[in-house]
């Protein structure tokens, strides 16, 4: 199984666009990493140089533990599953998962017919291998694509966005199909996906990219339920943690929270604010975190009911908070006029999942509860999250 490693990577494409930058990561053999990011955040362009597509500007990449900087895309063991899975359409099912094979190495013709076969019973495609693509639906053309990178029997899987152009119902079988066989196979896989339920259902680690920066890399679980700083919090979860601008004011029994909304703090959270030396904060509470109180007190805020749908299990609240909500809608002018493109502002949505049938009809205003010990403290500026300047502190020398 092979390990690998990036040790302050980066990569600028004509001269000066900055696609990565000091990116430091390893990946154990066998693992199932999962690269994640906005559009544009460099994930392809890492995902090409492990592939050996696009030249590393600077830093290493490792592969076992050897260095492959300059070693050519066939010699890197290493097979590739696109979002297009460009089969040739004049030849068979059986033909195209041989091809590579027989391209690339001298091994006997019985013996790449016997891989194909293998291949084609990992991924429920023996009736088809006679068949020609155009025959195919695209989720069985997605399984011959990766029965085809199956054969090579590489070392490291390469996937970018291999579900993108399925349905549904069929992404999500395929998910677990994809983790099936890399665990079977026991491969070490980098994952590239624009989907972040695909990404923390599918992943042993996620990494998540903004910029060509490494944010955070962690289990699903810790990114979710410890999020570095106001970027990942943001990025990770769906629909995605509501935002409150704050500050911090100390109280005789603690301190306050006060801006978008005014809330009381014990003196622990407190304490652990100014030692952290944090003012002007971002407080991030997911949908899941809030829900809707019988009565007001200290600890509620109240919003104004814009819109409740009903999921099932749960209904999906969505929430203003007044005047102060941060919410920049004045003067956008109507999109619909001509020749007016509405500008580039940003309009948040308030969301919370709460109990179904929790707000009888008609209801303007309610009162919600808003977890505050699975809420995140971000400070303002650096968008650290408290709990890592909490981590900070705790490595720091002391003085
Ligand atoms: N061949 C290229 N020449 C010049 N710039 C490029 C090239 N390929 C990518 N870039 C730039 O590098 C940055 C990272 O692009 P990259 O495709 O790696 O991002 P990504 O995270 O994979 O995006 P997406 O999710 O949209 O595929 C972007 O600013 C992009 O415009």
């Amino acid at each position: 199984m092979s390990s690998i490693e990036f040790e302050g990577v980066r990569k600028v494409y004509d001269g000066d666009v900055v696609a990565v930058e000091d990116f430091d990561l390893e990946i154990e053999g066998g693992e199932f990493l999962t690269l994640v990011g906005p559009s544009g955040s460099g994930k392809s362009t890492l995902l090409r140089m492990v592939a050996g597509l696009e030249e590393i500007t600077g830093g290493t990449i490792s592969i076992g533990g050897e260095r492959v900087n300059k070693l050519p895309p066939r010699h890197r063991d290493i097979a590739m599953v696109f979002q297009s899975y460009a089969l040739y359409p004049h030849l068979s099912v059986r033909e195209n998962m041989a091809f590579g094979l027989k391209r690339s190495t001298d091994l006997p013709d019985d013996e790449i017919y016997d891989r194909v076969e293998e291949a084609a019973e990992l991924m429920g495609i023996p009736e088809l291998l006679d068949d020609r693509p155009k025959q195919l639906s695209g989720g069985q053309q997605q399984r011959v694509a990766t029965g085809r990178a199956i054969v090579r029997q590489p070392a490291v899987f390469l996937f970018d966005e291999p579900l993108s152009n399925l349905d549904a119902k069929l992404r999500k079988h395929m998910r677990t199909e994809l983790q099936r066989i890399q665990q079977e196979l026991e491969t070490t896989a980098i994952y590239v996906t624009h989907d972040q339920e695909e990404a923390m259902t599918m992943s042993d680690r996620i990494a998540i990219l903004n910029h060509g920066e490494l944010q955070q890399v962690g289990t699903p679980r810790e990114v979710y339920n410890r999020p570095r700083n106001l970027f990942v919090g943001q990025f990770i979860g769906s629909p995605s943690m509501n935002v409150f601008d704050i500050e911090y004011e100390p109280t005789d029994d603690g301190g306050r929270l006060v801006g978008d909304i005014d809330l009381p703090i014990d003196s622990e959270r407190a304490e652990r604010i100014e030692a952290a030396g944090f003012n002007r904060m971002k407080l991030g509470v997911r949908p899941e975190d809030i829900s809707v109180s019988e009565t007001r007190t200290e600890g509620t805020i109240s919003a104004g009911v814009d819109i409740v749908e009903p999921l099932g299990a749960r209904d999906l609240l969505y929430f203003d908070i007044g005047e102060d909500d941060g919410i920049v809608n004045e003067g956008i002018p109507d999109p619909d006029e001509e020749g007016e493109a509405a500008p580039d502002v940003e309009v948040e949505e308030r969301k919370a999942f709460i109990e179904p049938e929790a707000i009888p009809q008609d209801t303007a205003e309610v009162f919600l509860d808003l977890n505050l010990d699975q809420a995140h403290l971000f400070d303002a500026d650096s968008g650290l999250s408290l709990a890592y300047a909490d981590e900070r502190r705790e490595v720091a020398p002391s003085a």
